[in-house]
């Protein structure tokens, strides 16, 4: 009896060890799954990719390569990805770590480039600087009490030699000439006044100066950039890629100068500051013809707005060199009408320049021209001997070396920098 008792005592005291094990592992919540880390948020999709075009034939688009030489600004933008990273099951009970802090998307320091709006206004001053001489000559020669031949021939050697030409000069003089004529002998603002609505005549207020920076239709605008070496036509490529990018335009620039591959590396630089993918071939001498070919192409199948492409401006010889752009240019248009082809001049190189812008004009049909270095010139009559000897408008002006110093030209806004 004594051992029944025995048996029955470690029975119970069994089953209730036993289900005291259980309520407790219960308790602790053993045998559930463990819930899910909680993902680390997605990262923000690039709105600019600056890798997305793959072109076909020679050409390459790659703006990694500028991006890794120039240490901060020039950054390829990563695969950036919207979607969140599957949820991770820990092996062991512990609190979830913390998600890595990642480091900033390359995109977010892609520079914002100035927009274009207001920029002479801002640049006034070098523009101004420069050509101090011209306006105080002018001024100057008009401020004192008598008019006479003198007078005029001063007025006239002051304006020839801002390189406005003998025509323009000649037209601007007998304009107020005839005034004084007509209204009789003005004060000095209303002579003034005369001077600012003569040489704005000049300059032709009224030319299209719009630049061909929008799609066509279903293609991307093509734009083909020419002039002699050292004119500034690499920068002046950079420049106006950051002034559509600032407009929020999608752009692919070529690398056509396959001359000198500094120039490329240089030219994708430019781009990758901005985020702009740039078409080019690693080969220096390669044809610039099917760069240009496929840096349009590339273009075309990303969709974007704007396809550029620079040029080389020296090779060999003048022959050599006007019939590779014309090649560059007949090339091209089996892919795409060219919209606009600008002349890249440098404004302190005066009366030489005009004659390399007519060799240019010879080859391609230019539709406006870039007149850099103005902030380095007294000189700034060059705009309207220009336009008067191409027949087309200055569209954009180089006021400095800086990235955003390129300005649509504004024909008031230059002669109120000149003049006042
Ligand atoms: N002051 C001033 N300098 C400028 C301006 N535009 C360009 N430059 C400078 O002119 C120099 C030549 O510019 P590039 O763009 O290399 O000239 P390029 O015509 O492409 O020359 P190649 O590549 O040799 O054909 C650079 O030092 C530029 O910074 C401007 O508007 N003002």
């Amino acid at each position: 009896m004594d051992s029944l008792w025995e048996i029955l005592v470690i029975i119970t005291v069994v089953v209730l060890a036993g289900l005291g094990l259980l309520v407790g592992y219960l308790r602790r919540g053993g045998g559930k799954p463990a819930p899910p880390v909680a993902p680390p948020p997605a990262r923000e999709a690039k709105t600019r990719s600056a890798n997305t075009y793959k072109p076909s034939g020679t050409a390459t688009i790659d703006t990694s390569k500028g991006a890794a030489e120039k240490p901060a600004p020039a950054a390829p933008a990563p695969k950036a990805s919207a979607e969140a990273p599957p949820a991770v099951e820990p092996e062991v009970e512990e609190p979830a770590p913390a998600p890595a802090v990642e480091e900033e998307p390359a995109a977010l320091s892609i520079e914002r480039p100035e927009s274009a709006r207001g920029r002479m206004t801002r640049l006034r001053s070098r523009l101004a600087g420069s050509n101090n001489a011209l306006g105080k000559g002018l001024l100057s020669a008009l401020s004192g009490d008598k008019l006479d031949d003198t007078v005029w021939e001063e007025v006239e050697d002051t304006l020839l030699g801002a390189d406005l030409g003998v025509d323009a000069t000649t037209e601007i003089v007998d304009g107020l000439k005839r005034r004084v004529q007509v209204e009789g002998s003005p004060d000095t603002e209303t002579l003034e006044s005369w001077l600012h609505e003569e040489l704005l005549a000049q300059v032709g207020p009224d030319m299209d100066r719009r630049i061909a920076g929008s799609r066509v239709g279903d293609r991307p605008a093509v734009i083909m950039v020419v002039g002699v070496n050292g004119t500034g036509k690499t920068t002046t490529v950079g420049k106006l890629a950051r002034v559509l990018v600032a407009e929020d335009k999608d752009v692919v620039l070529g690398a056509a100068d396959t001359f000198r591959a500094a120039a490329a590396d240089q030219l994708e630089t430019w781009g990758a500051r901005v985020g702009v993918p740039t078409v080019r071939s690693e080969k220096e001498g390669a044809d610039p013809a099917a760069v240009a070919f496929d840096a349009v192409q590339a273009g075309q199948e990303g969709e974007v707005d704007v396809v550029m492409i620079d040029t080389a401006g020296r090779l060999h010889n003048k022959v050599g060199l006007m019939d590779e752009l014309a090649k560059v240019k007949r090339v091209i248009e089996k892919r795409s009408p060219i919209d606009e082809c600008l002349l890249v001049l440098d404004a302190t190189t005066g009366q030489n320049g005009m004659r390399q812008a007519e060799v240019f004009a010879e080859a391609v049909n230019i539709t406006g021209v870039v007149l850099t270095k103005l902030d380095g010139t007294a000189k700034g009559g060059i705009v309207v001997l220009v336009q008067r000897e191409l027949g087309v408008p200055v569209k954009l002006v180089g006021l400095g070396e800086g990235a955003d110093d390129l300005a649509p030209f504004d024909p008031k806004a230059f002669v109120d920098a000149v003049l006042d």
